[in-house]
């Protein structure tokens, strides 16, 4: 079924008001009450070693409190502490083009919970297509909001990325995908090269779908709010963010930051502030896809790049 929605994306400033106010967007998200967000240190006083260190950093963690109890700057009632890096990514693109916009065609790689889902639709408002998979199933109501559809199984399974295009066809007619976001990641071990190498493995299958299935960019897009009026950085342009992939960093970070310069005009490696610092993980981010690559194109030579989002808006 070929679905046309269209909606006006509420200005930076005013989606999270937008959101809240939405009943479509307003799903039963079994959340818990809130006696169980760990606000007493009796909880913690039972505990041992790992345990009450986690219980302790679940405490203080405002991203936590906030998903369970009432806003930090985004609406409660997220399933996953991870919507909220999604949200930093989308916001520090704020007067450049806007990393999620109207009527975008959006793959989701691991997509349980289904925070990502719920942060992109609380900015997309219904207009646009979401398509999420992974290898658990999304919490009870995530998947039920009009747009957004989800396949369960192994991504690196050809079976479940034949599912995948399916359910492409079915919601927008076609295979082809605006943003490519992947925040896949096997329960990590502790051993670094382990997890770097399952994660690289997993980064490796999401660059590969997302070069089958983005369009190259030619040129840059000049830059306009969503009611149409020119930006304050009017007359600038910039290149769309076609891919989003969760790295944890390892030996292997470098080689491939310059496998995807083979590919996008743009990458950066970003830890969005909600991104625990103590944990490896961080974002590539990718603008202007170039088209497929030939065996032979040399890795592209790019200097490493870090932005801190908290004080820059990046591309
Ligand atoms: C950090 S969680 C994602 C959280 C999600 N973005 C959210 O906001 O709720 C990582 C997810 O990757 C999934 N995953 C790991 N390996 C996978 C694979 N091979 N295929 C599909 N999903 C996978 C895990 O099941 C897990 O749900």
């Amino acid at each position: 079924m070929l679905r046309t929605r269209s909606a006006t994306l509420p200005s930076p400033s005013s989606w999270v008001l937008a959101r809240v106010s939405c009943p479509r967007s307003s799903p039963n998200l079994s959340l818990p009450p809130r006696t169980r967000t760990f606000t007493t240190t009796t909880l913690v006083a039972g505990k041992s070693g790992s345990s009450a260190r986690w219980l302790q950093r679940q405490q203080h963690d405002p991203y936590v409190r906030s998903r369970a109890s009432g806003p930090l700057d985004a609406p409660a009632a997220f399933v996953s502490r991870s919507a909220f890096k999604l949200l930093d990514l989308h916001k520090a693109r704020r007067g450049s083009l806007p990393l999620l916009r109207p009527d975008m065609v959006v793959v989701d790689l691991g997509a349980a919970p289904g925070g990502w889902i719920q942060a992109a639709d609380s900015v997309l408002q219904g207009s646009g297509t979401i398509v999420g998979v992974d290898l658990l199933k999304l919490q009870h109501g995530v998947g039920a909001a009009e747009g957004v559809q989800f396949v369960q199984g192994d991504f690196l399974d050809p079976k479940v990325q034949a599912r995948l295009k399916e359910a492409l066809l079915d919601m927008s007619g076609d295979t082809k995908v605006d943003l490519v976001l992947s925040d896949m990641m096997a329960n990590t071990s502790g051993n670094n090269t382990r997890d770097g190498a399952l994660s690289l493995e997993l980064c490796e299958a999401a660059l590969a779908f997302a070069v089958q299935h983005l369009s190259p960019i030619r040129r840059a897009t000049k830059v306009v709010t969503p009611s149409g009026r020119p930006t304050a950085a009017e007359g600038s342009k910039s290149l769309p963010i076609q891919f989003i992939v969760k790295h944890f960093a390892s030996e292997s970070t470098e080689a491939f930051r310059k496998e995807l310069a083979r590919y996008f005009r743009q990458v950066k490696w970003v830890k969005p502030p909600s991104s625990r610092k103590d944990s490896r993980e961080g974002f590539f981010v990718c603008a202007g896809f170039k088209g497929k690559q030939s065996a032979e194109t040399e890795p592209a030579e790019q200097a490493p790049a870090q932005d801190d989002l908290e004080s820059s808006v990046f591309f």
